[in-house]
């Protein structure tokens, strides 16, 4: 077996940045900067997760346990304070709608803008172009900005090119939720086939009957510690208190 992505125990704190009053501010000073000025939070406390090659895996949890932070972490655009991250092969992830995309670019400009960062040729993109539009199904809006695009059509770009640079591990975070339903199903369908290749799968969501349908595994995130790791049922069964 080869592993896919192996998080080793990861540490994330943020700064929540809170004003201070000056009259604060001096006291801090005049007892010698004692103590932090501003609270921080622990968001992810010595989370480990070891992912195999083609592992369809959900990252389950209340509001704020730490689901995206640590898919943000795996796709590389969180860096831990502490731990590492190491993933095999081409990542594309869903992580947030609009990410990577230019408010000012067409569609169309938006689509090599992304796929380059994804990792794909301008060879590759102009191969996959028609496909990647006829998977969107944006249709004439191609060639208009995409700061006029509404969300769900921003989801179906965006998804259509990360499936289109053909990824080794896809991660998927909640963002479905902005598509209509049909687009979900194509979505869904296309991420178990993604998942029927061989294809390595993280996905955030609260949906607990769409992961059991397309995950194996869920992992379950508290407080921004790993409470379970398991068989998809089961890891469902605690979310639902059973
Ligand atoms: N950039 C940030 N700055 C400060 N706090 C942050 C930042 N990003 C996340 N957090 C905090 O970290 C915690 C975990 O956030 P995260 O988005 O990972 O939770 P989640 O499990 O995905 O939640 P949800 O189910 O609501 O999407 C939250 O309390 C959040 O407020």
């Amino acid at each position: 077996m080869t592993i896919a992505i192996e998080v080793k125990s990861i540490d994330k704190q943020f700064v929540l940045r809170r004003s201070r009053s000056i009259k604060e501010v001096f006291v801090w000073l005049i007892k010698g900067r004692k103590g932090e000025l501003s609270e921080k939070f622990h968001a992810l406390k010595g989370v480990d997760l070891e992912v195999q090659q083609g592992e369809t895996v959900a990252l389950l949890g209340f509001n704020g346990s730490g689901k995206s932070t640590l898919l943000k972490h795996i796709s590389g655009v969180m860096i831990p304070d502490s731990g590492t991250v190491r993933t095999r092969g081409r990542v594309a992830g869903l992580i947030e709608v609009g990410a990577g995309f230019h408010h000012d670019l067409s569609g169309r400009d938006n689509v090599y803008l992304n796929g380059a960062i994804l990792g794909m040729t301008e060879e590759q993109i102009n191969e996959r172009f028609q496909s990647i539009v006829d998977f969107a199904e944006i249709g004439q809006f191609i060639d208009t900005e995409v700061k006029f695009y509404s969300s769900g059509m921003y989801l179906r770009l965006a998804f259509s090119v990360a499936v289109h640079t053909d990824p080794e591990v896809f991660l998927v975070d909640e963002i479905l939720a902005v598509g209509d339903e049909p687009f979900q199903k194509k979505c869904i369908a296309k991420i178990q086939e993604l998942a029927s290749d061989g294809k390595t799968l993280v996905v955030v969501s609260h949906d607990l009957d769409l992961v059991s349908r397309i995950c194996d595994r869920g992992v379950l995130l508290d407080h921004g510690e790993v409470r379970f790791d398991g068989p998809i049922h089961e890891a469902v069964a605690k979310m639902r208190g059973q």
